[in-house]
């Protein structure tokens, strides 16, 4: 241990100032004081949390302590800048350091040799022509130019021969993923050996999509590359940004969140989901709509500021408008039977596809999948469970079906029986909020695959709860079901009202 490793840390602490009760991770970690500072457990770094307003003034949200030390050894809590893209609604930013006191205030730095980053695709989607890595202080690599319209020509002059694998972090069906260092970079390289080589061209083709590599909840790619192992195997690797929290899973299983975090995390994996399932063209690019048939809770990643990444596409597909899955074609099957089963629809268990409208049935299928997502991460969030304990994690059907349930188990369960995971005793209360929220998930997990929300929709629903503050509306329910009303009336105004016509009836009622 650094000396400074073993010392107390004194940060500055605020809670949220919606009114969400104090985040409870960070009373874990240290003991609040009276004048607006905490003390955090030996070795913690301190950290704050802005939002930028559209129009440019920082808001304060959260400070407090920070435990994850990979990064926050500056003196001063400089602000990870990200490129706010133009859909989104408010821009968080976050930094963290390792003095005293050093988050009662940021700095705002333009990334630079002297920030520690590393530099992702350009967002024309090729590849920068100039450093890749940049790491303490020194451009690290260059990438040559990719063709990113063809994957299959993806040419990389990133030296791989410094890339060290240093520890196993996970280990998924079709490959490995290793946290690695590339020239002093962190960076996270999962290789697949040569049975899962479709599943690699797949995932490296997908992370080439154009525009895709903008937004800001698509995990960071850096390079692909193949090899020959020392003993003559042909082995694939797939470089990214390695995210130190790991999975939303593994995160969740480990820590609670309050309400904003919860709403904050799930809302950017929807925004992940909604910008892979929409078609644009912008200048001579185009993006296609990308199905990512493989959502779960293993599949997002977690930054070090809690926000989310959509990852592994290796099972995703591009999609080519409202026509026929081509009946008949050898990969129909494919088509129609991939992802974990845990997480399959029941049209995908039942074999009941709509294989008339591709398009439309694999994104339902997504949809499904991102409702048994929420349930997964607001078990977890304390705000929630107001004086009681916070439920253990668990996977959806964890409690029915155990670690491995099969696929006839799913479909007896999912298809036959109709089951859905159980809402906890606590969100009995009929708050708007406990209602929205679970209207959320029923019609993200509707049983017709028609009837589910778009991923656009539930983006929408997920910002609107995130407007809602728990505070009130889970302890005093009654005084602000008019107060969240106005707010969620401001919210209709200024938002596409598409999603809204039945759920304003819903609410006026
Ligand atoms: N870039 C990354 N940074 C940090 N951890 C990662 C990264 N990519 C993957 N991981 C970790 O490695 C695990 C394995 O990832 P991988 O994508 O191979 O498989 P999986 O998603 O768990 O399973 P499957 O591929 O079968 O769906 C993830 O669950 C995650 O915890």
């Amino acid at each position: 241990l650094q000396s400074s490793d073993a010392e107390d840390r004194l940060c500055a602490f605020t809670s949220n100032p919606q009114g969400v009760e104090p985040v409870p991770a960070n009373e874990q970690r240290g003991v609040v004081l009276e004048n607006g500072t905490i003390r955090c457990s030996h070795g913690s770094r301190c950290y704050g949390l802005w939002e930028k307003k559209a129009d440019g003034e920082m808001h304060l949200l959260t400070q407090g302590c920070w435990t994850h030390l990979h990064e926050c050894q500056a003196d001063r809590c400089i602000l990870v800048t990200e490129n706010p893209s133009s859909t989104q609604k408010g821009s968080y930013r976050f930094c963290c350091c390792s003095h005293d006191l050093c988050n009662a205030n940021y700095t705002e730095a333009p990334p630079t040799a002297d920030t520690p980053a590393l530099k992702p695709m350009r967002t024309d989607g090729r590849a920068e022509q100039t450093a890749v890595c940049v790491c303490a202080g020194k451009q690290k690599h260059s990438l040559s130019a990719v063709d990113v319209m063809d994957a299959a020509n993806a040419e990389s002059s990133i030296d791989l021969d410094n890339l060290k694998l240093l520890e196993l972090i996970g280990r998924g069906r079709y490959g490995a993923v290793f946290r690695g260092s590339l020239n002093e970079c962190c960076v996270a390289a999962k290789l697949f050996g040569s049975a899962n080589r479709q599943n690699y061209v797949n995932e490296r083709s997908i992370y080439c999509v154009p525009l895709l590599q903008q937004h800001d909840n698509i995990a960071r790619f850096l390079t692909a590359d193949e090899r020959t192992t020392a003993d003559g195997h042909p082995e694939f690797l797939i470089i990214m940004e390695y995210y130190p929290h790991g999975c939303l899973s593994h995160y969740l299983s480990l820590h609670t969140v309050d309400w904003l975090t919860c709403c904050r995390m799930t809302h950017g994996v929807t925004r992940g989901l909604a910008f892979l399932h929409t078609e644009l063209h912008r200048g001579d690019q185009h993006k296609p709509a990308v199905a990512h048939r493989d959502l779960t809770s293993r599949n997002v990643l977690v930054r070090a500021d809690l926000s989310c990444v959509l990852a592994d596409f290796g099972l995703s597909m591009r999609l080519t408008g409202p026509r026929p899955c081509r009946p008949g074609d050898d990969d129909t099957m494919a088509v129609s039977e991939v992802g974990t089963v845990r997480y399959m629809s029941p049209e995908v268990l039942g074999g009941a596809l709509n294989l008339r409208d591709c398009e439309s049935a694999l994104k339902q299928v997504d949809v499904y999948a991102l409702g048994l997502l929420y349930w997964e991460s607001f078990r977890r969030c304390a705000d929630l469970f107001p004086g009681e304990a916070v439920p253990e994690y668990q996977l959806a059907f964890q409690a029915e079906l155990g670690n491995h349930p099969s696929f006839e188990d799913m479909q007896s369960l999912v298809v036959r029986e109709k089951y859905r995971p159980r809402f906890p005793e606590a969100w009995k209360e009929n708050s708007l909020l406990l209602r929205s929220l679970k209207e959320t998930m029923e019609d993200c997990w509707d049983q017709d695959a028609e009837a589910r929300l778009t991923a656009q929709c539930a983006e929408e629903r997920l910002y609107e709860l995130t407007l809602l503050s728990t505070h009130t509306a889970v302890h005093n329910h009654r005084y602000t079901r008019y107060h969240e009303y106005t707010r969620y009336l401001w919210y209709c105004i200024t938002v596409n009202a598409q999603c809204k016509t039945e759920r304003q009836e819903v609410l006026i009622s």
